[in-house]
């Protein structure tokens, strides 16, 4: 753990579901490689999470069982560790590969930028030689200019102990947002190519492993099911999935299921598999297949309360010596980024989807209402004389803000994305007021998103599309709590808030038993009006409309439902490319800094 990091409270534990096959897998990292230092349910670090494999794979290999560590995608963008570094990733490719990862994949964070792609095919991929699969992803090789794929497509291997013969597969969803030097290529194209259906046909395996950045609900992973079990009609076939950022298990059937492990290493996901058939070992010949075949999952809190406990490890017997120096070398890089430096103190929470929208404690509207009006109105030309509406979309704020020290951590976690903001100088006030209701209704452009498989608000918010349990009614605030999990009371410790997931498999997932968080929808985009009140009578004719530059295709598109024409050619650089976390920085030390040593508690 980093020296700052909160210790974890005692909690219920369920205990992890050890079988002859076990995987841990995490996803959607995005760079959290320190744990979480103001959240004590998720304090543990990369280093603990090295530790903690080495005692499970220690413990597979004293009992004659397997231990596969899986990573599926989405590790960069979101952290100051990677997004404040310079180059972005000086400390993360070092960092990551300290961990033993046997199956990875990139996610599409590893693909919005040409420069992020090109640090997967310069580092990840040779520091994972072996383990990196890219069976739906091509780069332009930054050394011969020539389209090659990222990584080798799929491969077969044998497990250490058991002898479990396993035919895997790396895949991303169909994305469409990556820069130009990457090619990703939409799965039900992949699944007709030649090496893919030689490469199913093969009857000597007995498991097949298809992970990658994929919701485990999505299309993707529904065809990749069906034309697997059309050529392999009873082999087992673990999923595992990400991108939706959320705890998730799905039973395709009975021999077929899939997990997905949240985000930001707030979760180590446990699966195991029990009853494959084997090939020979050393010390065994070939084994039959079970009848029945059984599956469980774990969504391990990360933190050393629960690490503790599941490797039967204290607080002296569990960090490793290669699990120390990963946390030291965290530790340094966090210190050289000058991470704790302070902006100011936030006077309360805000949240991303803890609260409704609107709502005074939510991050959208403190966003609308204060940060973004309060800073612009200063800055804004306000070219039109009438004043300017600016846009933005929820997706990129990634993370909530809580009470307290506002710091250089903070500011990356919340708004870790370098997008500027653009402008077109006036429009009509009667066309511009009607793009925030096209962005967010589920119209024509709802409709586009969806063809393009592209968001513009939180992913979780997406995820609750397919489980709408995820999200509670603003109407019906706080009067949900705890309607899944039973809440222990008696002499062990006392639950508190946490994950308390729901899945195909019921409610009795999460290693930690917790009361229940309420979660609420966001709309794609939110607004801010400068200069003028929309009460006021005397509108104006026309106003600048401001925008994050991530989203100027979709505010073209919008303009053009509204009858009005415009092209890039038309927009500008607003602000002289200053970003939203350099106007929430500023306002934040403005309006919340403070000469005094320590934030008021
Ligand atoms: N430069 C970027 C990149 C992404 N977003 C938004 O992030 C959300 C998707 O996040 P994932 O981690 O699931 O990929 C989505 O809302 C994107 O629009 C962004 O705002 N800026």
């Amino acid at each position: 753990v980093q020296p700052e990091a909160p210790s974890p409270v005692a909690a219920p534990l369920r205990e992890l579901p050890w079988a002859q096959l076990n995987f841990l897998h995490t996803t959607d990292v995005h760079g959290w490689w320190g744990g979480h230092l103001q959240e004590a349910s998720y304090s543990a670090d990369w280093g603990d999470y090295v530790s903690f494999a080495r005692h499970l794979r220690d413990k597979a290999d004293a009992d004659g069982s397997d231990l596969l560590v899986v990573d599926t995608g989405d590790r960069v963008e979101g952290n100051a560790i990677y997004d404040s570094s310079k180059p972005r990733g000086k400390f993360t490719y070092e960092i990551a590969k300290e961990q033993h990862i046997d199956l990875i994949s990139s996610g599409n964070h590893e693909l919005y930028k040409a420069e992020t792609a090109e640090g997967e095919y310069l580092h990840t991929v040779p520091d994972f030689k072996g383990s990196y699969l890219a069976s739906n992803l091509d780069i332009y090789s930054p050394k011969t200019g020539k389209l090659e794929p990222l990584a080798p497509r799929y491969k077969k291997f044998t497990t250490k102990n058991q002898g479990i013969r396993i035919l895997a597969f790396g895949f991303i969803f169909d994305f469409t947002g990556n820069a130009n030097n990457t090619v990703v290529q939409k799965v039900e194209d992949t699944v007709k190519e030649e090496w893919f259906i030689d490469a199913i046909k093969d009857k000597e395996i007995d498991l097949i492993v298809v992970f990658g950045h994929v919701d485990i609900r999505s299309a993707e992973y529904a065809l990749l099911f069906k034309t697997l079990r059309s050529v392999q009609w009873d082999t087992p076939i673990q999923f595992f999935g990400g991108h939706s950022h959320i705890r998730d298990y799905k039973i395709f059937d009975g021999n077929s299921v899939a997990l997905e492990s949240g985000r930001y290493m707030e979760t180590l996901g446990f699966m195991s598999i029990d009853g494959l058939s084997t090939g020979a070992t050393k010390n065994h010949g070939p084994v039959a297949k079970k009848a029945e075949i059984t599956f469980a999952r774990r969504y391990i809190d990360n933190n050393v309360y629960s690490m503790h406990h599941h490797s039967g490890k204290d607080i002296e017997s569990f960090p490793t010596e290669h699990g120390l120096n990963v946390s030291k070398a965290i530790g340094e890089a966090r210190k050289s980024l000058d991470l704790t430096h302070r902006y100011g103190c936030a006077p309360r929470d805000f949240w991303v989807s803890r609260r409704p929208y609107p709502h005074h404690e939510s991050i959208f509207t403190l966003i609308e209402k204060k940060m973004l009006p309060q800073t612009m109105s200063k800055f804004n030309r306000l070219h039109s004389g009438g004043g300017a509406l600016v846009v933005t979309n929820t997706g990129a704020i990634r993370f909530d803000i809580f009470k307290g020290a506002f710091t250089k951590d903070t500011k990356f976690l919340v708004s870790p994305f370098t997008s500027g903001f653009r402008y077109i100088p006036d429009v009509s006030y009667k066309a511009a007021r009607q793009i925030i209701k096209l962005l967010n209704n589920e119209g024509p452009i709802a409709l586009e998103m969806m063809n393009q498989n592209t968001i513009l608000y939180p992913p979780e918010v997406h995820a609750a599309r397919y489980r709408p349990h995820l999200l509670s009614s603003p109407e019906t605030a706080y009067a949900g709590q705890a309607q899944w999990q039973q809440v222990l009371k008696g002499d062990g410790p006392e639950t508190f808030p946490g994950y308390t997931t729901k899945d195909d498999a019921g409610t009795d997932g999460d290693d930690t038993i917790h009361s229940q968080i309420e979660f609420y929808s966001v709309p794609n985009c939110i607004q801010s009006t400068i200069g003028f009140e929309t009460e006021d009578d005397r509108l104006p004719e026309t106003v600048d409309l401001i925008y994050n530059e991530f989203i100027q295709k979709w505010i073209l598109l919008a303009l053009e439902y509204t009858g009005q024409k415009y092209t890039s050619d038309d927009t500008k650089s607003w602000g002289g490319g200053k970003s939203f976390t350099d106007i929430m920085t500023d306002w934040v030390e403005e309006h919340w800094g403070t000469k005094e040593e320590k934030c008021p508690t």
